[in-house]
C-alpha cells in the first residue's frame, strides 16, 4: 500500500465515524447559517507572486513541525503580511489537524481558506463549505477519472473554488482537460516522500497559461519563488517554512509579490 492510500484509509474511517455523529441532511442544513465563499481568483490573477500560507503541525515526511497552540493566531499573523489564502490541514491522523482549526481560522481572516484534506466523498466538500471553506483540495492521485469530475463539479456547485493537485505529467494531463482553473504542482513524491524542485518547471508547460499555476512544497523563502514565478507560477503554497519562521508575517511578506 502507498502512502497516499494508507492515508486514505485512515480518512475515510475518520469520515464514516463524523457521518455517523452528524448525517449528510445535516451539513447541508448548516449550509443556510455559513458565511458566503470568498473568490481567491483575482488576487491570484493580479500581477506578482500571491502567497497561500499554510496551518500545518506536522506531516507523515518530517514528522513534528510546530507547536501551534492558537491556529487563528498565526493565520492573522499570515493575512497580516499579505497572504492572498490560508490553507488548513484538516486531516487528524498524520497532520494533527481538524475542522475546529479551520472554523477558527475562517473567523480570523479576511481571507479565503482552504480546506486541505484527503477529499474522496461528497460529504467532506459539504463539511468544508459547513465549516467556512472557500476553497478545497482535490488530489488527482487519490481519485479515478469519474471521482474527480463528480468531486470538482459538486464543490463548484457549492461555491468552493477547487485547487486540482498534480505530481506526473498524466496527472497533469487529467487536471488540465477537467477545466480546473486553479492546478497546483506538488513537488512532494507520493511514493517516496522526498522533493524534487524540479518537479514545477517540467510540468507547467503542460499547463495552458489561461489557468492559475501553484507551486507547493519545499518552498523556503523568496529565492524559491522567484524561481518558480519564472517559471510560470502565481501562486505558492508554503507550509514548514512558515511554521517554523519565528516571524511568519514577514515570512509570507517576504514571499509576496514576488516577480521574476
Ligand atoms: O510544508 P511545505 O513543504 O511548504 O508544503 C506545503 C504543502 O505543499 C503540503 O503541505 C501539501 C501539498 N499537498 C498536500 C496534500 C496533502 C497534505 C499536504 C500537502
Amino acid at each position: 500500500m502507498s502512502v497516499l492510500d494508507e492515508i486514505v484509509a485512515g480518512v475515510r474511517l475518520d469520515l464514516e465515524a463524523r457521518r455517523a455523529g452528524v448525517p449528510e441532511a445535516d451539513v447541508r442544513a448548516a449550509l443556510a447559517d455559513v458565511d458566503p465563499p470568498r473568490d481567491p481568483m483575482p488576487h491570484f490573477r493580479a500581477a506578482g507572486s500571491s502567497v497561500i500560507a499554510e496551518v500545518k503541525r506536522r506531516s507523515p515526511s518530517k514528522g513534528h513541525l510546530a507547536e501551534i497552540a492558537d491556529p487563528a493566531e498565526l493565520a492573522a499573523h499570515y493575512a497580516a503580511g499579505g497572504a492572498a489564502a490560508i490553507s488548513v490541514l484538516t486531516e487528524q491522523r498524520r497532520f494533527g489537524g481538524s475542522l475546529d482549526d479551520l472554523r477558527a481560522v475562517r473567523a480570523a481572516v479576511d481571507v479565503p481558506v482552504l480546506r486541505k484534506d484527503f477529499i474522496v466523498e461528497e460529504y467532506q466538500l459539504l463539511e468544508a463549505r459547513a465549516a467556512g471553506a472557500d476553497l478545497a483540495l482535490l488530489i488527482v492521485a487519490a481519485l479515478d477519472d469519474d471521482r474527480l469530475r463528480a468531486l470538482h463539479e459538486y464543490a463548484r456547485e457549492l461555491g468552493l473554488t477547487v485547487l486540482v493537485e498534480v505530481h506526473d505529467e498524466a496527472e497533469t494531463e487529467r487536471a488540465v482537460a477537467l477545466g480546473a482553473e486553479l492546478i497546483g504542482v506538488n513537488a512532494r513524491n507520493l511514493k517516496t516522500l522526498a522533493v524534487d524542485d524540479a518537479t514545477f518547471g517540467r510540468l507547467a508547460p503542460l499547463i495552458p497559461d489561461d489557468r492559475v499555476k501553484v507551486a507547493e512544497s519545499g518552498i523556503t523563502g523568496p529565492q524559491d519563488v522567484r524561481r518558480f514565478v519564472a517559471e510560470g507560477a502565481r501562486v505558492v503554497l508554503v507550509g514548514e517554512a512558515l511554521v517554523k519562521d519565528g516571524d511568519p508575517e514577514g515570512g509570507v511578506r517576504s514571499m509576496t509579490g514576488v516577480t521574476a
